[in-house]
């Protein structure tokens, strides 16, 4: 049962691209982050189907030792799990038994965790020739040894280490080539693609989406291009202009072209970033790369000069559609803004888009692919609250597309925000009331300065991209829930936010089986066969932006893969529930304390902490149910940087004792808010 170096090396080894495209038709392997290159989830293993889908049970568990979120796909090749967890850790498992070969810790330094939007997470790694490949949160990429994790080669990957660049998004190996991008967009960077030989990590090329400094030679024609489309007196590369490349990345092996989606700009409101407009290419779009040089071949921009945090990195698929009698080649594609859209993969034009959910940017598209805007969505003077919001109708969950039914299943969700313009936004200033500045945020926006009307919600959406409706829907309460995996058994998984798994029937939607797990659950889970044996995985872990700050499940287990097979007799392991404290109380505090100590709440604290008392918290808690004994030491934790080993920044050079003080008189006023009487 157990294997050896031996064994992992030989099945390690016959990986690449061609291996890949082979499992494409047994379905053995998941051998790369969407399972293949299309990235479409869609597994022909029926052994586990709609009639023995009831008798799955645990074959596995195994705990990933984290306390953030996990957004991991498992890759699995030759029986060997790889899995990340949050700070980039790498675990290397039997896939049979749940054992574990070995780990990889690259050791971000926790100070870095405030350097990223969204939490410490990572969505997995890349297999290739004996290699796995990952990319940590602080930037630096890896390959080790498949049968080992002994370190092969390491490369920094970032440009400016004095900008806030981190890396949450899973690597890729086509052609040879590690390829990779970043984030960083809420702070002010250039994003950029970079491509590594995967024996040497030599590098072999590097693609900027947005263009640098109009001072210096722009570094190829797309972006002396792109160049034309801002306005040089936003001087938008002091603040990196954005278009960061942080999740999504396809290789087309027939038409030869990588495709990769940018994100949004930096900073967020294009009236601050580009004051005469501008398309501001190449954010929001999706990019045809070659892969052999990154040379630019094509573009799709969904949201012309982007301005709400809208982003292209949700994750595609790629597909052959037939579509009013024509054979297509189309990527589908349904990113933050609330549209589903299909592009022709040949050219990049735009042969439909409808809207999914309720969206208020736009209404609809042109001829020309142009969304026609509602003007309200970018008024320089007035607060707007975009439908979808920053959190996207759908982000980096992945979505799967089972060619058997024609239908994607995608997690589809709602968290409302609304934007201000912030006049007097100056780049990299902290200032009380602009959201996360301390950490080097720049928005140009201020959040929630006007509570939103809209509510939460989530559901997971079957949807026909040919005729661009829905087949059909579920409501799963409220946001946030996993990605999803669906088979030739014609079953749909998905984890959801409070803490259950799920297979559906992928034809109707009619729930067939599900079982509790430890945490809320945001990746998307994995199938393969071992002997004959169909597993299911899944890498469970509360976290991401949303889950920072709120849970829906008060199961709150450290991270853990679960593995699923019919006839599994495992026990579940036992779950941890949340401490129920109740809400602060017993502290004084100066009401005239309470309006300072917002302004610096919001700049300082409100990105991880979340509105003290309106919830219970998320991964990292809500302060309004802090015991006493905390908020009474608040000024030394602070200030001392109790926290530093979860990532927490010591403040002492970003706040004085009295301004502790005034936060806390915020945090109590506001729990005295919300107190039932
Ligand atoms: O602009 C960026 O560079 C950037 C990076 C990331 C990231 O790397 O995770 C996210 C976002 N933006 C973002 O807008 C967003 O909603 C988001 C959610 C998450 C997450 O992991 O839950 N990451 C990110
Ligand atoms: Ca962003």
């Amino acid at each position: 049962q157990s294997l050896t170096p031996e064994q992992i090396r030989a099945a390690v080894g016959r990986v690449d691209g061609d291996y890949i495209r082979q499992n494409t038709a047994t379905g053995r392997d998941w051998p790369s982050y969407g399972l293949n290159h299309a990235e479409n989830r869609f597994s022909p293993l029926r052994a586990v189907n709609v009639d023995t889908v009831s008798q799955l049970g645990l074959a596995w568990s195994y705990d990933l030792g984290s306390k953030r979120g996990v957004q991991a796909t498992p890759v699995v090749v030759g029986g060997v799990m790889y899995v990340t967890a949050s700070w980039s850790v790498v675990h290397a498992l039997n896939a049979r038994t749940g054992e574990r070969i070995w780990t990889f810790d690259p050791e971000v330094p926790r100070e870095y965790g405030e350097k990223g939007c969204c939490d410490v997470v990572n969505r997995g790694v890349a297999v290739h020739r004996g290699k796995v490949y990952v990319a940590s949160y602080d930037g630096r990429l890896f390959a080790l040894d498949a049968a080992t994790g002994a370190k092969v080669w390491e490369k920094d990957t970032i440009i400016d280490r004095s900008r806030p660049y981190t890396i949450s998004g899973a690597v890729r190996v086509f052609k040879n080539k590690v390829v990779i991008g970043n984030g960083g967009a809420e702070y002010g960077v250039r994003g950029y693609l970079t491509a590594y030989d995967a024996e040497t990590g030599a590098q072999a090329w590097r693609w900027f989406s947005v263009p640098g400094n109009p001072a210096n030679p722009p570094e190829d024609e797309s972006m002396a291009r792109a160049m034309k489309t801002w306005d040089p007196a936003g001087k938008w590369w002091e603040a990196g202009g954005g278009g960061t490349m942080w999740d999504t990345l396809t290789y087309d092996a027939e038409l030869d072209l990588i495709y990769v989606g940018t994100g949004n700009g930096s900073p967020w409101n294009r009236n601050l970033r580009s004051p005469a407009g501008g398309d501001n290419l190449y954010l929001h779009s999706i990019v045809a790369l070659k892969p052999d040089t990154g040379q630019y071949v094509w573009h799709y921009q969904h949201a012309p000069g982007e301005t709400w945090d809208y982003t292209a990195v949700q994750p595609m698929i790629l597909a052959d559609l037939t579509i009013d009698g024509q054979p297509r080649k189309v990527i589908l594609h349904a990113p933050k803004n609330g549209f589903f859209y299909v592009i022709d993969r040949t050219d990049g034009r735009l042969i439909s888009a409808k809207a999914h959910t309720e969206v208020n940017w736009a209404t609809g598209y042109d001829n020309e692919g142009r969304p026609i805007e509602n003007p309200a969505a970018r008024d320089p003077t007035k607060t707007f609250e975009a439908i979808p919001t920053a959190y996207g109708a759908r982000n980096w969950h992945p979505m799967s597309f089972n060619p058997q039914t024609g239908l994607v299943y995608m997690p589809v969700h709602g968290v409302p925000l609304s934007l201000t313009p912030d006049v007097n936004w100056q780049r990299n200033a902290t200032r009380p009331g602009a959201f996360q500045s301390a950490s080097g945020w720049n928005l140009g926006y201020l959040l929630n300065a006007e509570p939103p009307k809209a509510k939460p919600f989530g559901r997971l959406v079957a949807w026909d991209p040919i005729r661009q409706e829905a087949a059909w829907a579920q409501d799963l309460g409220g946001p946030w829930n996993g990605g999803t995996l669906t088979t030739a058994g014609n079953l749909v998984f998905q984890g959801t936010a409070d803490a259950r798994f799920v297979a559906y029937d992928a034809r109707d939607g009619k729930k067939l089986w599900e079982v509790p797990v430890g945490s809320g659950v945001v990746a998307a889970p994995a199938t393969y066969e071992i002997d004959g044996q169909q597993y299911v995985s899944v890498a469970v872990g509360w976290g991401g932006v949303y889950g920072i700050v709120q849970r829906a499940s008060e199961r709150v287990s450290p991270g853990r893969v679960y593995t699923f097979r019919v006839g599994g007799q495992a026990a579940m392991p036992a779950a941890v529930t949340a401490e129920r404290r109740p809400l602060v109380s017993g502290i004084a505090y100066a009401k005239a304390d309470v309006e300072a100590g917002t302004g610096l709440y919001v700049s300082h604290c409100a990105g991880c902490h979340g509105v003290p008392g309106v919830n219970s918290g998320g991964n990292v808690p809500n302060l309004g149910y802090a015991r006493r004994e905390t908020l009474e030491a608040l000024p030394q934790l602070v200030l001392g940087g109790a926290f530093a080993d979860q990532g927490m920044p010591r403040f002492h050079e970003r706040l004085n004792e009295a301004q502790v003080l005034q936060i806390r008189a915020f945090i109590l006023d506001t729990v005295e808010g919300v107190r039932p009487r």
